[in-house]
């Protein structure tokens, strides 16, 4: 595997935490290798690079306005799958301006059917105004709400049953990934999901969200490259060989091309970075290292 060559990826690189030592490294990798050929068979038509737009709590009328504007000004490859996710607020401006080429996501949906659920936004809703996604189980809901692995599963199931597509998230904190428990962190994660058709993984470490320290590209492979191989063993060939398993965790402009050519990497979510249209879009067409080296 090529190592990161920019002198930015290499500095951003240097100052995360070093990577996670595992001792069945090696034969993951060589697993990994025969897995992408059968992969790329497999995903063909279907299994677009993805790049998802998270804006969190960000945004007024105005500035979405100009967001949306340079995002339909924008020229995208057309093999990746493009999808932001602005606050519930926005939403419906978003859908009814942005160019149908983007699709829309939620920030978050209620655990089930809608009622009495003061400040909760149900699946329904988020279907009835054209929401087709929605991101379930940010670190910020985990780490800063309280959200835990049952309360996300149960939501990522009734999201799903509403025909909602689903970005699940997971990811470890800086100690956990100290304690050599990165791996354990995150398969107890995905534990919680028991549906993965309309399903994209996003593996986000903690450290690495809005702190301008991203994963070096080894760093995020070994894990989506762990990720993929759970879920062989855990749920099946198919689910493994198809499921798109993107990287987030400041990316941006300069450091996304290095992080894309990764075998494993299928895409980004984007937090800060996706706020900028044109640093939007050149994240998106990041595609274009992935089939240099594909
Ligand atoms: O959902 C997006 C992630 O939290 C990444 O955010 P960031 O790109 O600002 O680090």
């Amino acid at each position: 595997m090529a190592a990161p060559s920019s002198l930015a990826s290499s500095r951003l690189a240097a100052a995360a935490p070093a990577p996670q030592h595992h001792h069945q490294n090696h034969q993951l990798r060589l697993g990994c290798s025969r897995r992408r050929a059968q992969r790329l068979v497999a995903m063909a038509g279907s299994g677009k690079f993805f790049v998802g737009g998270n804006w969190k709590c960000n945004g007024t009328k105005e500035s979405i306005t100009k967001l949306v504007s340079d995002l339909n000004a924008a020229t995208l490859e057309s093999d990746v799958d493009v999808v932001v996710a602005p606050p519930f607020i926005y939403i419906d401006q978003v859908k009814s301006s942005l160019t149908d080429r983007i699709e829309v996501s939620a920030q978050n949906t209620w655990i089930g059917k809608g009622g009495a659920f003061t400040g909760e936004i149900s699946a329904e809703q988020l279907v009835d105004i054209g929401c087709q996604w929605v991101i379930l189980g940010h670190s910020e809901r985990r780490h800063v709400i309280g959200e835990d692995d049952q309360f996300i599963g149960k939501k990522a199931a009734y999201a799903l049953s509403q025909n909602l597509k689903v970005m699940a998230c997971i990811g470890e904190l800086l100690e956990e990934r100290e304690a050599g428990k990165t791996f354990d962190v995150c398969f107890k994660q995905m534990k919680a999901f028991a549906d993965w058709k309309n399903v994209v993984i996003a593996y986000e470490p903690v450290w690495a969200i809005g702190t301008g320290k991203v994963a070096s590209p080894e760093q995020a492979q070994e894990v989506h490259a762990a990720v993929r191989d759970w879920l062989k063993t855990n749920v099946s060939a198919d689910v493994a060989s198809t499921v798109r398993i993107i990287y987030g965790g400041s990316v941006n402009a300069a450091n996304c091309a290095e992080l894309a050519k990764k075998e494993d990497i299928d895409g980004f979510l984007v937090g800060g970075a996706s706020l900028k249209g044109p640093d939007f879009a050149t994240i998106c067409n990041s595609v274009t290292s992935k089939k240099v080296t594909a």
